[in-house]
């Protein structure tokens, strides 16, 4: 096996003992929130394992088209957040964790729907594998955007000291559009120094739908190299 396919399975086996550690959490009667992402795929593939082979009695609210495949495909049962608007427990990833629980999310352009889930939850954990973790937050920061704004948020992202790049499925196929009919401009901030700051700046821009960064997160599930959970709270 090259090196690469050994980090890449030895990170899945990570994303999934912290999804699978985060699935344990899920009581009978619950109704729960499910992110996006390949690391949230091994929750959702444990919560179904468990409503198939130990009865489970659950309700889940999916984040995205993928999720909503996921769970389908696991016999997870769904609701909507219509019908049970708070959430006993929503399990979501990461694209980088700093030492405070910080998040910034949104590598799947899913974070709209994944941030009205963690508001949702009574309880919001995220499943990390160890390359997310990091003393503080310097990853871009997924923007969404509405398509009739691109060009005015684009000016209020060079005004925060940003460099915004639309995000693209490819040459052929154009700009990656959201569940939501939107487009995302991942926007390059350097190191974060103030989150909460950069969380308020941006919430105000006119014509952002909504960014990636997460302040409401309760407890960090993170798979360790070996195997190991460690819990952050
Ligand atoms: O939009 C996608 C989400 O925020 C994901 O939860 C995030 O990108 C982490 O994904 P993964 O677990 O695949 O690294």
């Amino acid at each position: 096996m090259k090196m690469k396919e050994r980090n890449a399975s030895a990170s899945s086996a990570e994303k999934q003992a912290a999804g699978i550690a985060a699935a344990k959490l899920v009581e009978d009667g619950m109704v729960i929130g499910l992110g996006t992402g390949s690391t949230t795929a091994f929750a959702i593939a444990e919560v179904g394992r468990r409503v198939r082979e130990e009865n489970l009695d659950v309700l889940a609210v999916v984040t995205s088209y993928q999720a909503e495949m996921l769970a389908i495909e696991a016999g997870v049962p769904l609701t909507s957040l219509a019908e049970h608007p708070v959430l006993d427990l929503a399990i979501d990833g990461a694209d980088q964790v700093d030492a405070k629980m910080n998040v910034i999310k949104g590598g799947g352009a899913a974070h709209t729907r994944e941030k009205v889930v963690a508001n949702s939850a009574i309880r919001f954990i995220v499943v990390a594998d160890d390359s997310k973790m990091s003393e503080e937050l310097n990853h871009f920061v997924p923007v969404e955007v509405l398509p009739y704004a691109r060009e005015l948020v684009k000016k209020q992202m060079i005004e925060l000291g940003g460099v915004p790049v639309m995000r693209m499925a490819s040459r052929k196929d154009g700009p990656v559009i959201t569940d939501n009919g939107n487009v995302i401009m991942d926007v390059e901030f350097g190191t974060i120094d103030d989150p909460a700051e950069l969380y308020q700046r941006l919430s105000a821009c006119v014509g952002v739908v909504e960014h990636g960064i997460f302040l409401n997160t309760d407890e960090v599930y993170v798979g360790r190299k070996g195997g190991a959970v460690e819990i952050i709270k």
